[in-house]
């Protein structure tokens, strides 16, 4: 299996690094604009090989497509991340052009690709790369869901003193203040979440949890890396591995929760095919109120791109 990374700044070269280590492919492309970062960090990450123990190729290109032909994956990461005062739908103007251009490049040597979007503002994002590949909807999707269910994850881990790997959650909607983290979904070792947890204490995790890449790029100046290089890579792993894995994924929907020609995240089966079913959750009144503001928030964004078209 091949996957080309494009964008080989912290999210895309730390995808790269799990996809490598994990041996989720046997060659990693890493592809950026700026001479000579992709080949530097690919060797660097080669050098690792025989201290971890992996086998997987990965190989540098400055803006040589050539390299990436034949990908089964493409992760496009490339694009400004947000500085402290900034919102994600704020980098549009620059994200759109550069995710616009990238697009018409991997596509043109990996015709039967399944690409996945990184890139901010995330839903909007995958419009573009969706608009200009013209690849199937289900080819051409965003990661954000597993990003902010493993924030939500980790703080009730936390507070409930657990481990992590004991709580499902499952979060919709679009990746900004409007996501939708849904409690009903959540549980711990099977039970469910409010059996635990007082309200308040729980509304507190998931107004956290909303606003979680921002508390990041307040402590750092720029956006997180680790946890969404890592989250990306497990979608990479889905797909090759025909898992079957259930994830919250950003998907151009198509009449699943009475919603259609708009990018949102739902939860999804991800396999060789990329996402192979939307599932649909019967949502209470108040879920699907927040669902709508979701909807109508990314409208708008998608409306500022199709403007600038
Ligand atoms: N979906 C999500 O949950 C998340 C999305 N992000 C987004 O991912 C993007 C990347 O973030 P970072 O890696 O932290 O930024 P970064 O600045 O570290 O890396 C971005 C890389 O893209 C490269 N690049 C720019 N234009 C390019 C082009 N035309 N072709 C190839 N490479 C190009 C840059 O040279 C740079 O190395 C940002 O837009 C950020 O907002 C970041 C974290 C989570
Ligand atoms: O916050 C940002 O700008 C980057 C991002 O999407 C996240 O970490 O959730």
């Amino acid at each position: 299996m091949k996957v080309t990374v494009v964008g080989a700044g912290n999210v895309g070269a730390t995808c790269a690094d799990v996809l490598a280590y994990r041996e989720i492919a046997n060659e990693v492309v890493l592809v950026d604009i700026k001479e000579g970062v992709a080949e530097g960090k690919a060797l660097d990450i080669w050098q690792k090989a025989p201290i971890n123990l992996y086998d997987t190729r990965t190989i540098g290109s400055t803006n040589d497509y050539e390299k990436t032909a034949g990908s089964d994956v493409i992760v496009i990461t490339s694009g400004l991340p947000r500085k402290p005062g900034m919102t994600r739908d704020d980098l549009i103007s620059t994200n759109a052009g550069i995710v616009k251009s990238v697009t018409e490049n991997v596509v043109k040597h990996s015709p039967d690709a399944i690409i996945i979007i990184v890139s901010n503002p995330l839903d909007v994002m995958t419009y573009q790369a969706h608009l200009t590949s013209k690849f199937p909807r289900t080819k051409v999707i965003g990661m954000a869901g597993i990003l902010d269910t493993a924030r939500y994850r980790a703080f009730l881990a936390e507070e409930l003193n657990v481990s992590p790997k004991d709580i499902q959650a499952v979060l919709m909607g679009g990746h900004g203040d409007t996501m939708v983290p849904l409690p009903r979904y959540t549980t711990v070792g099977g039970i469910p979440v409010t059996e635990l947890i007082d309200e308040d204490k729980l509304d507190a995790i998931i107004e956290r949890t909303k606003f979680g890449g921002g508390e990041l790029v307040k402590l750092m100046g720029t956006s997180a890396w680790y946890a969404p290089g890592s989250a990306a890579a497990q979608m990479v792993e889905a797909i090759v591995r025909d898992q079957k894995r259930v994830f919250p994924v950003c998907i151009k929907l198509d009449g699943e929760y009475g919603i259609n020609d708009c990018y949102l995240g739902v939860p999804v089966i991800l396999g060789k095919n990329g996402v192979e079913k939307v599932i649909e959750l019967d949502l209470n009144a108040d879920e699907k109120a927040l669902l709508e503001t979701s909807r109508k928030h990314v409208l708008e964004v998608m409306s500022v791109l199709d403007k600038n078209a």
